[in-house]
Protein backbone atom coordinates (compact mmCIF):
# COMPACT_ATOMS: atom_id res chain seq x y z
CA UNK A 1 0.00 0.00 0.00
CA UNK A 2 1.21 3.37 -0.87
CA UNK A 3 1.12 5.36 1.96
CA UNK A 4 2.44 8.83 0.93
CA UNK A 5 0.05 11.33 -1.11
CA UNK A 6 1.60 13.96 -4.23
CA UNK A 7 -1.50 15.87 -3.36
CA UNK A 8 -3.09 18.04 -0.82
CA UNK A 9 -6.43 19.31 -0.19
CA UNK A 10 -7.30 22.65 1.42
CA UNK A 11 -10.88 23.27 2.06
CA UNK A 12 -12.11 27.17 2.92
CA UNK A 13 -15.10 28.09 4.89
CA UNK A 14 -16.16 32.12 5.44
CA UNK A 15 -15.23 33.16 8.70
CA UNK A 16 -15.68 33.54 12.32
CA UNK A 17 -14.82 35.69 15.22
CA UNK A 18 -11.94 33.87 17.87
CA UNK A 19 -14.06 34.82 20.62
CA UNK A 20 -17.88 36.26 21.21
CA UNK A 21 -17.05 39.90 22.11
CA UNK A 22 -17.35 43.08 20.83
CA UNK A 23 -13.51 43.73 19.87
CA UNK A 24 -12.95 39.91 18.06
CA UNK A 25 -16.35 40.59 16.12
CA UNK A 26 -15.35 44.30 15.40
CA UNK A 27 -12.02 42.62 13.96
CA UNK A 28 -13.72 40.04 12.46
CA UNK A 29 -16.17 42.03 10.29
CA UNK A 30 -13.54 44.94 9.62
CA UNK A 31 -11.75 42.07 7.68
CA UNK A 32 -14.90 40.77 5.94
CA UNK A 33 -16.67 44.05 5.25
CA UNK A 34 -13.66 45.35 3.72
CA UNK A 35 -13.39 42.72 0.93
CA UNK A 36 -14.58 44.47 -2.20
CA UNK A 37 -15.89 41.11 -3.31
CA UNK A 38 -18.36 41.34 -0.56
CA UNK A 39 -18.79 44.84 -0.92
CA UNK A 40 -18.51 46.40 -3.74
CA UNK A 41 -19.24 50.21 -2.98
CA UNK A 42 -16.69 52.77 -3.89
CA UNK A 43 -14.46 52.60 -0.66
CA UNK A 44 -14.45 56.46 -0.03
CA UNK A 45 -18.11 55.84 0.48
CA UNK A 46 -17.95 52.53 2.02
CA UNK A 47 -14.80 53.07 4.46
CA UNK A 48 -16.73 56.01 6.34
CA UNK A 49 -19.65 53.92 6.62
CA UNK A 50 -17.98 50.89 8.03
CA UNK A 51 -15.63 52.41 10.11
CA UNK A 52 -18.21 55.19 11.53
CA UNK A 53 -21.55 53.33 11.87
CA UNK A 54 -20.86 49.68 11.05
CA UNK A 55 -18.08 48.41 12.98
CA UNK A 56 -19.55 50.71 16.25
CA UNK A 57 -22.99 49.96 16.30
CA UNK A 58 -23.30 46.30 14.97
CA UNK A 59 -19.84 44.30 16.99
CA UNK A 60 -21.73 44.65 20.35
CA UNK A 61 -24.99 42.83 19.07
CA UNK A 62 -23.39 40.76 16.96
CA UNK A 63 -21.17 39.40 19.83
CA UNK A 64 -24.54 38.63 21.99
CA UNK A 65 -25.77 36.83 19.35
CA UNK A 66 -22.43 34.43 18.79
CA UNK A 67 -22.57 34.18 22.85
CA UNK A 68 -26.23 32.31 22.24
CA UNK A 69 -24.36 30.15 19.44
CA UNK A 70 -20.79 29.24 20.70
CA UNK A 71 -19.99 25.99 21.67
CA UNK A 72 -17.30 24.85 24.48
CA UNK A 73 -14.86 24.34 21.74
CA UNK A 74 -15.12 27.74 20.13
CA UNK A 75 -17.29 28.88 17.33
CA UNK A 76 -19.52 26.59 15.59
CA UNK A 77 -18.39 27.20 12.25
CA UNK A 78 -14.94 26.35 12.73
CA UNK A 79 -15.61 23.62 15.43
CA UNK A 80 -18.11 21.65 12.85
CA UNK A 81 -16.05 22.57 9.76
CA UNK A 82 -12.57 20.68 11.77
CA UNK A 83 -15.01 17.64 12.81
CA UNK A 84 -15.40 17.62 9.39
CA UNK A 85 -12.29 18.19 8.23
CA UNK A 86 -10.66 15.36 10.69
CA UNK A 87 -13.42 12.47 10.13
CA UNK A 88 -12.97 13.21 6.47
CA UNK A 89 -8.85 12.56 6.70
CA UNK A 90 -9.55 9.60 8.91
CA UNK A 91 -12.21 8.32 5.72
CA UNK A 92 -10.25 9.21 2.83
CA UNK A 93 -7.11 7.43 4.49
CA UNK A 94 -9.37 4.15 5.09
CA UNK A 95 -10.13 4.06 1.69
CA UNK A 96 -7.17 4.83 -0.59
CA UNK A 97 -4.66 3.34 2.17
CA UNK A 98 -2.62 6.99 2.01
CA UNK A 99 -2.60 9.92 4.44
CA UNK A 100 -3.60 12.64 2.63
CA UNK A 101 -2.47 16.03 4.01
CA UNK A 102 -6.21 17.85 4.25
CA UNK A 103 -6.09 21.51 5.82
CA UNK A 104 -8.65 23.40 6.76
CA UNK A 105 -8.36 27.53 6.48
CA UNK A 106 -11.12 30.69 6.88
CA UNK A 107 -11.10 33.67 4.05
CA UNK A 108 -11.10 35.86 6.88
CA UNK A 109 -9.65 35.50 10.47
CA UNK A 110 -8.60 32.30 11.76
CA UNK A 111 -6.91 29.71 10.96
CA UNK A 112 -5.24 31.71 8.08
CA UNK A 113 -4.98 30.35 4.65
CA UNK A 114 -1.55 31.27 4.48
CA UNK A 115 -0.84 29.45 7.71
CA UNK A 116 -3.06 26.10 6.15
CA UNK A 117 -1.09 26.32 3.02
CA UNK A 118 2.32 26.61 4.39
CA UNK A 119 1.21 23.83 6.41
CA UNK A 120 0.56 21.61 3.60
CA UNK A 121 3.90 22.35 2.04
CA UNK A 122 5.66 21.50 4.97
CA UNK A 123 4.47 17.74 4.17
CA UNK A 124 5.57 17.60 0.89
CA UNK A 125 2.69 18.46 -1.64
CA UNK A 126 3.16 19.56 -4.83
CA UNK A 127 -0.53 19.72 -5.95
CA UNK A 128 -3.29 21.58 -4.02
CA UNK A 129 -7.11 20.87 -4.92
CA UNK A 130 -9.08 23.97 -3.38
CA UNK A 131 -12.17 23.39 -1.84
CA UNK A 132 -14.29 26.58 -0.79
CA UNK A 133 -17.52 24.88 1.24
CA UNK A 134 -20.04 26.69 -0.62
CA UNK A 135 -22.19 24.36 -2.75
CA UNK A 136 -23.40 27.31 -4.62
CA UNK A 137 -20.55 29.13 -6.44
CA UNK A 138 -20.56 32.96 -5.77
CA UNK A 139 -17.92 35.79 -6.56
CA UNK A 140 -18.56 37.22 -2.41
CA UNK A 141 -17.52 34.06 -1.16
CA UNK A 142 -15.38 31.03 -3.64
CA UNK A 143 -14.28 33.67 -5.64
CA UNK A 144 -12.74 35.74 -2.19
CA UNK A 145 -11.56 31.75 -0.87
CA UNK A 146 -9.53 31.92 -4.17
CA UNK A 147 -8.01 35.70 -3.92
CA UNK A 148 -7.02 34.69 -0.12
CA UNK A 149 -5.31 31.42 -1.86
CA UNK A 150 -3.58 32.71 -4.64
CA UNK A 151 -2.65 36.43 -2.14
CA UNK A 152 -1.11 33.53 0.11
CA UNK A 153 1.21 32.20 -2.67
CA UNK A 154 2.56 35.79 -3.30
CA UNK A 155 6.08 35.17 -2.16
CA UNK A 156 5.74 31.55 -2.84
CA UNK A 157 9.16 30.85 -4.83
CA UNK A 158 7.69 26.97 -6.20
CA UNK A 159 4.16 27.37 -6.89
CA UNK A 160 2.13 23.89 -6.54
CA UNK A 161 -0.12 23.02 -9.60
CA UNK A 162 -3.74 23.77 -8.26
CA UNK A 163 -7.34 22.89 -8.73
CA UNK A 164 -9.86 24.86 -8.15
CA UNK A 165 -12.95 23.44 -6.78
CA UNK A 166 -15.76 25.73 -8.80
CA UNK A 167 -19.14 24.26 -7.09
CA UNK A 168 -21.44 21.44 -6.21
CA UNK A 169 -24.72 22.57 -6.71
CA UNK A 170 -25.91 19.85 -8.88
CA UNK A 171 -24.04 16.88 -7.39
CA UNK A 172 -25.64 13.37 -7.10
CA UNK A 173 -24.01 13.19 -3.41
CA UNK A 174 -25.61 16.66 -2.60
CA UNK A 175 -28.74 16.38 -3.39
CA UNK A 176 -28.85 12.72 -1.73
CA UNK A 177 -27.53 13.96 1.31
CA UNK A 178 -29.96 17.07 1.25
CA UNK A 179 -33.05 14.92 0.18
CA UNK A 180 -31.87 12.14 2.90
CA UNK A 181 -31.77 14.71 5.97
CA UNK A 182 -35.61 16.15 5.12
CA UNK A 183 -36.25 12.28 4.86
CA UNK A 184 -34.06 11.70 8.60
CA UNK A 185 -36.45 14.45 10.10
CA UNK A 186 -40.31 13.69 8.26
CA UNK A 187 -39.55 10.21 10.00
CA UNK A 188 -38.59 11.89 13.49
CA UNK A 189 -41.76 13.83 13.35
CA UNK A 190 -43.76 11.10 11.65
CA UNK A 191 -45.04 14.00 9.34
CA UNK A 192 -44.32 15.26 6.15
CA UNK A 193 -44.45 19.13 5.94
CA UNK A 194 -43.86 22.21 3.63
CA UNK A 195 -40.34 22.35 2.82
CA UNK A 196 -38.69 26.03 3.03
CA UNK A 197 -35.06 25.90 1.39
CA UNK A 198 -33.73 29.20 2.67
CA UNK A 199 -30.42 30.51 1.36
CA UNK A 200 -27.99 33.04 2.29
CA UNK A 201 -28.63 36.12 -0.16
CA UNK A 202 -26.84 38.95 -2.01
CA UNK A 203 -27.75 41.64 -3.37
CA UNK A 204 -29.42 41.41 -6.42
CA UNK A 205 -26.92 43.60 -8.52
CA UNK A 206 -24.65 40.99 -8.15
CA UNK A 207 -26.27 38.73 -9.92
CA UNK A 208 -27.67 41.22 -12.39
CA UNK A 209 -23.84 41.99 -13.34
CA UNK A 210 -23.18 37.98 -13.94
CA UNK A 211 -22.79 36.46 -10.42
CA UNK A 212 -24.36 32.57 -11.13
CA UNK A 213 -25.06 32.57 -7.37
CA UNK A 214 -29.01 33.03 -7.95
CA UNK A 215 -29.20 30.09 -10.46
CA UNK A 216 -27.00 27.48 -8.94
CA UNK A 217 -29.49 28.25 -5.90
CA UNK A 218 -32.48 27.27 -8.15
CA UNK A 219 -30.50 24.27 -9.68
CA UNK A 220 -30.43 22.85 -6.35
CA UNK A 221 -33.65 23.57 -5.19
CA UNK A 222 -35.15 22.05 -8.03
CA UNK A 223 -33.00 18.97 -7.93
CA UNK A 224 -34.11 18.56 -4.25
CA UNK A 225 -37.76 18.83 -4.54
CA UNK A 226 -37.24 16.22 -7.31
CA UNK A 227 -35.73 14.12 -5.40
CA UNK A 228 -38.41 14.25 -2.76
CA UNK A 229 -41.39 13.89 -5.10
CA UNK A 230 -42.53 16.96 -4.38
CA UNK A 231 -45.36 19.20 -5.64
CA UNK A 232 -44.64 22.52 -6.85
CA UNK A 233 -46.72 23.71 -3.56
CA UNK A 234 -45.15 21.62 -1.26
CA UNK A 235 -41.77 23.67 -1.51
CA UNK A 236 -40.63 27.28 -1.45
CA UNK A 237 -36.91 28.87 -2.51
CA UNK A 238 -36.13 31.63 -0.46
CA UNK A 239 -33.24 34.21 0.42
CA UNK A 240 -32.17 34.82 4.06
CA UNK A 241 -29.59 36.93 6.27
CA UNK A 242 -30.07 40.80 4.06
CA UNK A 243 -27.42 43.24 5.19
CA UNK A 244 -27.54 47.03 4.44
CA UNK A 245 -30.25 49.42 2.46
CA UNK A 246 -30.38 47.90 -1.12
CA UNK A 247 -32.48 45.28 -2.73
CA UNK A 248 -31.03 41.64 -2.40
CA UNK A 249 -32.18 38.11 -3.58
CA UNK A 250 -35.84 37.84 -3.56
CA UNK A 251 -37.83 36.21 -2.24
CA UNK A 252 -37.16 37.27 0.86
CA UNK A 253 -37.42 34.40 4.04
CA UNK A 254 -38.85 37.27 6.41
CA UNK A 255 -41.19 38.16 4.66
CA UNK A 256 -42.00 34.76 3.26
CA UNK A 257 -42.46 32.89 6.55
CA UNK A 258 -44.89 35.55 7.76
CA UNK A 259 -47.09 34.75 4.71
CA UNK A 260 -46.99 31.16 4.60
CA UNK A 261 -49.31 30.83 7.97
CA UNK A 262 -52.81 32.89 6.21
CA UNK A 263 -51.76 30.79 3.22
CA UNK A 264 -52.88 27.52 5.39
CA UNK A 265 -49.12 26.51 5.34
CA UNK A 266 -48.95 26.38 9.44
CA UNK A 267 -46.19 23.59 9.93
CA UNK A 268 -43.07 23.91 8.02
CA UNK A 269 -39.32 22.40 7.92
CA UNK A 270 -36.60 24.67 6.67
CA UNK A 271 -33.43 23.66 5.48
CA UNK A 272 -30.56 26.02 4.31
CA UNK A 273 -28.65 24.41 1.58
CA UNK A 274 -25.78 27.35 0.96
CA UNK A 275 -24.28 26.39 4.44
CA UNK A 276 -22.52 23.26 4.46
CA UNK A 277 -21.86 23.88 8.05
CA UNK A 278 -23.59 25.39 10.81
CA UNK A 279 -22.75 28.58 11.55
CA UNK A 280 -24.56 31.63 13.35
CA UNK A 281 -26.64 32.63 10.54
CA UNK A 282 -28.48 28.97 10.49
CA UNK A 283 -28.27 28.51 14.53
CA UNK A 284 -29.53 31.97 15.28
CA UNK A 285 -30.99 33.70 12.17
CA UNK A 286 -33.11 30.90 10.79
CA UNK A 287 -33.50 28.42 14.08
CA UNK A 288 -34.54 31.33 16.51
CA UNK A 289 -35.05 34.23 14.71
CA UNK A 290 -37.07 33.37 11.16
CA UNK A 291 -38.81 30.63 13.87
CA UNK A 292 -40.07 33.21 15.67
CA UNK A 293 -41.59 35.21 13.07
CA UNK A 294 -43.28 32.20 11.92
CA UNK A 295 -45.05 31.53 15.15
CA UNK A 296 -45.61 35.24 15.78
CA UNK A 297 -47.64 34.97 12.50
CA UNK A 298 -49.70 32.18 13.32
CA UNK A 299 -47.03 29.12 12.44
CA UNK A 300 -47.89 26.37 14.93
CA UNK A 301 -45.20 24.33 13.92
CA UNK A 302 -41.29 24.98 12.63
CA UNK A 303 -38.36 22.59 12.77
CA UNK A 304 -34.55 23.45 11.13
CA UNK A 305 -33.02 20.52 9.84
CA UNK A 306 -29.23 20.53 10.54
CA UNK A 307 -26.34 21.44 7.63
CA UNK A 308 -24.79 18.35 6.31
CA UNK A 309 -21.50 19.05 9.01
CA UNK A 310 -19.65 16.07 9.64
CA UNK A 311 -22.43 13.63 9.13
CA UNK A 312 -21.13 10.14 7.11
CA UNK A 313 -23.32 11.76 3.95
CA UNK A 314 -21.30 14.94 3.58
CA UNK A 315 -18.16 13.02 4.02
CA UNK A 316 -18.94 10.56 1.17
CA UNK A 317 -20.08 13.81 -0.74
CA UNK A 318 -16.33 15.53 0.24
CA UNK A 319 -14.43 12.11 -0.97
CA UNK A 320 -16.38 11.78 -4.27
CA UNK A 321 -15.47 15.65 -4.85
CA UNK A 322 -11.64 15.03 -4.18
CA UNK A 323 -11.47 11.74 -6.05
CA UNK A 324 -13.32 13.60 -8.79
CA UNK A 325 -10.86 16.43 -9.16
CA UNK A 326 -7.64 15.08 -7.77
CA UNK A 327 -7.31 11.84 -10.54
CA UNK A 328 -4.35 14.04 -12.72
CA UNK A 329 -2.51 13.82 -9.98
CA UNK A 330 -3.24 9.60 -8.65
C1 LIG B 1 -22.45 42.31 3.54
C2 LIG B 1 -22.66 41.42 2.65
C3 LIG B 1 -22.65 39.96 2.77
C4 LIG B 1 -22.66 39.10 1.68
C5 LIG B 1 -22.68 39.49 0.21
C6 LIG B 1 -22.64 37.78 2.19
C7 LIG B 1 -22.64 36.59 1.41
C8 LIG B 1 -22.59 35.29 1.91
N1 LIG B 1 -22.27 34.89 3.18
C9 LIG B 1 -22.30 33.51 3.27
C10 LIG B 1 -22.03 32.73 4.38
C11 LIG B 1 -21.89 33.21 5.69
N2 LIG B 1 -22.13 34.49 6.11
C12 LIG B 1 -21.93 34.55 7.47
C13 LIG B 1 -22.05 35.69 8.28
C14 LIG B 1 -22.21 37.00 7.80
N3 LIG B 1 -22.49 37.42 6.52
C15 LIG B 1 -22.51 38.79 6.45
C16 LIG B 1 -22.67 39.59 5.30
C17 LIG B 1 -22.66 39.13 3.97
N4 LIG B 1 -22.64 37.83 3.56
C18 LIG B 1 -22.26 39.27 7.79
C19 LIG B 1 -22.18 40.73 8.17
C20 LIG B 1 -22.06 38.15 8.61
C21 LIG B 1 -21.68 38.14 10.10
C22 LIG B 1 -22.79 38.05 11.03
C23 LIG B 1 -23.52 39.33 11.11
O1 LIG B 1 -22.91 40.40 11.38
O2 LIG B 1 -24.75 39.29 10.89
C24 LIG B 1 -21.57 33.25 7.94
C25 LIG B 1 -21.38 32.82 9.38
C26 LIG B 1 -20.13 33.24 10.12
C27 LIG B 1 -20.10 32.69 11.51
O3 LIG B 1 -19.20 33.11 12.23
O4 LIG B 1 -20.89 31.86 11.95
C28 LIG B 1 -21.53 32.41 6.83
C29 LIG B 1 -21.16 30.95 6.78
C30 LIG B 1 -22.68 33.03 1.98
C31 LIG B 1 -22.86 31.56 1.64
C32 LIG B 1 -22.85 34.12 1.14
C33 LIG B 1 -23.22 34.22 -0.28
C34 LIG B 1 -23.36 33.28 -1.11
FE1 LIG C 1 -22.72 36.15 4.90
FE1 LIG D 1 -27.27 37.25 9.63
Amino acid sequence: MKSMSNYGVLMINLGTPDAPNTPDVRRFLKEFLSDRRVVDLNPLIWKPILNLVILTLRPPKVAKVYQQVWMDEGSPLLVLSERLKDSLKIALHKKTGTAIPVELAMTYGNPSVEVAANKLREQGVENILVIPMYPQFSATTTAAAYDRFMQSLKNCPHWPSLQLLHDYADHPLYIKALANSVKVQWAKQGERRHLVLSYHGIPKRYVTNGDPYARRCEATSRLVADELALEDSEWTHVYQSRFGREEWLKPYADATLKALPSMGIDKINVISPAFSIDCIETLEEVTLELGDEFKNNGGKSFDYIPALNDSSDQIELYISLIEQNTKQWT
